[in-house]
């Protein structure tokens, strides 16, 4: 799919496909780095996460394990409800590992801010984030993040797994969802 197959639904492409598979590379190669010789878990968070998580791990030089959680704060809008429900948890015991969230995007920080107190209280050895995308103006908590591919306006973007209403989620790039489409 590209951006002429949108219409008028996107006004522009925010982060290109080149752009994104650039910038996990490097990510990818940080984590490397970062994490050489230890067992590292990769959690994704569904259903925003796929794309990143299974770029980044194929990204990756060192063998990881992967697991997901799936956490719902959206619903269907545009704005954050705040409320985080877990639709499904780990299947995996993290006591004891080296765990790293993958996210696709941070907006308010509230999902994020969420799990990784829910994570902690489970007895990681360590804790961090990689995410593709972050709304500096849009933070309402402060959260440490160890990974960021790209500090974005704050405009709702679609694509690369991110969606409106559940659309757009396979969009090899990221795009600015024109108003009309959600006003
Ligand atoms: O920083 P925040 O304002 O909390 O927003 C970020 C979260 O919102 C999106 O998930 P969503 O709840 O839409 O679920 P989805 O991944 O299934 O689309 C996104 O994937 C992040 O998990
Ligand atoms: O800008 C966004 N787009 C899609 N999903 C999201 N979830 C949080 N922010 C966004
Ligand atoms: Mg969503």
């Amino acid at each position: 799919m590209d951006v002429n197959d949108m219409g008028t639904d996107l006004t522009k492409v925010l982060v290109t496909q080149e752009e994104i598979q650039a910038k996990i590379e490097e990510i990818a190669a940080e984590i490397d780095r970062e994490y050489e010789g230890k067992d590292l878990l990769l959690v994704g968070v569904l259903k925003g996460a796929v794309m990143v998580m299974a770029d980044l791990a194929r990204a990756l030089h060192s063998p990881v394990k992967m697991d997901w959680m799936a956490v719902s704060s959206y619903g269907s809008g545009t704005q954050s409800s705040g409320v985080v429900r877990i639709l499904k948890d780990l299947d995996t015991d993290i006591a004891g590992k080296h765990v790293l969230v993958v996210e696709d995007i941070i907006d308010s920080g509230l999902t994020l801010s969420w799990l990784l107190s829910n994570l902690s209280s489970r007895g990681p050895a360590s804790l961090r984030v990689a995410t593709l995308l972050r709304k500096p103006e849009a933070a309402k908590v402060d959260i440490d993040v160890q990974h960021v591919g790209f500090d974005i306006p704050n405009e709702f973007v679609v694509g690369y797994g991110l969606d409106y209403a559940e659309r757009y989620r396979n969009l090899p790039f990221i795009g600015t969802l024109a108003e009309h489409v959600y006003a």
